[in-house]
């Protein structure tokens, strides 16, 4: 126990994920308190129970829920311009497809260092205020080593979750010459960008990648020692998912066209499933089958896909909500796949649960519940975020 901790009470209902702390998979607390100190998690547990002195300050939340802050493990942040145009032209008719991207890629090649990180830096902050604290950031809007390579520099300035999404869409400059694409990713831009990025992500869907192409590119980042993670089965049905399971990706992400047997694949293998509601919103897309994952055993994380065009949001809090609306996810579910499912999916184990010697990332409700998320849509719940013990 320390002078320099906090001792955070008066919690009405404590989401800690963390089964043997409390009720269910959520694991659930009532009138619970936590310590925080050393930008870690110290103590967790009934208010009755606090050690003495636990803390030298106490902040009393008066009844309001705490849950780990959501850790959003797929998002597009660097990007230049927006595609409002293009949102409202699908609202009224328009179908959505993967070429769109190119209206961002030019944007994001036209834009100064300096625009792309005041942008990013404004989406990560308008994330943490809903109550994001870890933010996975892609690239793909450059497709270029050099854009690319700079795209990673802003995302690395937001995130230590930094994706290369080398393989977003073919550039207008290689029209008709997919694989010469492909070759360039292998021979120049992966080498060039490795060093700088965790994850290596590609869109195998139709209209960007085949399934050949996907697999080329995610082992060549894999032997430059990315960890791979794909874009798939978010516009028809395809090989997105059984790739992904096949190269033992961390994430599949969409996973909205899905076969018996995709299920059965998820189910069998360790990649999670990221739902990304958000991007079916937008698009007028049907949504993921999310029971048939679950009740599969899949595990299923879910993210906003903040990017221009399929789901300019940051909002994890409209996804969860949307999640349990149209996706028949109960709200723990959803809430335990905004926290722990998005930790999963990053395979990270310091985040996503309040457990002891966890990052104290946590974020307050101005609600009794985390119920509340799904209960009350579009309402601004979240009151207080911590992320590494520090308030925002
Ligand atoms: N699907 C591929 N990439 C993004 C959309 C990109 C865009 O339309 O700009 C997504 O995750 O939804
Ligand atoms: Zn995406």
């Amino acid at each position: 126990m320390s002078a320099g901790w906090t001792l955070i009470d008066g919690i009405g209902s404590l989401v800690t994920n963390d089964p043997e702390a409390g009720e269910g998979r959520l694991g659930l607390l009532r009138d619970a308190a936590v310590v925080i100190g050393d930008g870690a998690v110290q103590w967790v547990g009934p208010s009755a129970r606090v050690p003495d002195g636990a803390a030298g300050t106490r902040i009393d939340v008066e009844g309001r829920a705490v849950l780990p802050g959501f850790v959003d493990s797929h998002s597009h942040t660097v990007f230049g311009g927006d595609r409002a145009e293009e949102f409202a032209a699908r609202m009224t008719g328009a179908a959505y497809g993967a070429g769109g991207i190119r209206t961002t890629i030019a944007a994001t090649r036209a834009a100064s260092d300096d625009a792309l990180s005041a942008n990013a830096a404004r989406l990560a902050a308008e994330a943490r205020a809903q109550g994001t604290t870890t933010l996975e950031i892609k690239t793909g809007y450059g497709q270029t080593v050099r854009d690319e390579s700079r795209s990673l520099d802003v995302a690395a300035g937001v995130s230590d979750e930094v994706t290369l999404l080398a393989a977003h869409v073919a550039p207008p400059e290689y029209a008709g010459r997919q694989d010469d694409y492909v070759a360039m990713v292998i021979d120049e831009m992966i080498p060039a960008c490795a060093p700088r990025a965790k994850w290596i992500d590609v869109f195998c869907e139709e209209g960007a990648f085949t399934e050949e192409q996907s697999r080329a590119v995610l082992t060549a980042g894999m032997a430059a020692g990315l960890v791979p993670r794909v874009h798939g089965n978010q516009l028809s049905y395809g090989a997105g998912v059984r790739l992904a399971v096949e190269l033992g990706a961390a994430s599949v992400d969409h996973v909205t066209y899905t076969t018996d047997a995709d299920v059965e694949a998820l189910a069998g293998g360790s990649t999670v499933a990221t739902l990304l509601p958000g991007a079916d919103f937008s698009t007028r897309n049907k949504y993921p089958d999310a029971r048939a994952l679950l009740d599969a055993g899949v595990t299923v994380a879910l993210a906003a896909d903040c990017n221009p065009g399929t789901s300019y949001t940051t909002s994890i809090p409209f996804c969860i909500a949307l999640a349990v609306r149209e996706m028949h996810m109960s709200p723990d579910e959803a809430v335990w796949a905004a926290t722990a499912g998005g930790a999963a999916a990053l395979r990270r184990t310091d985040v996503g649960a309040l457990r002891v010697g966890m990052r104290a990332d946590l974020t307050v409700l101005d609600a009794p519940s985390h119920l509340h998320l799904a209960y009350r849509p579009g309402v601004p719940l979240v009151s207080r975020v911590f992320a590494g013990g520090a308030e925002r």
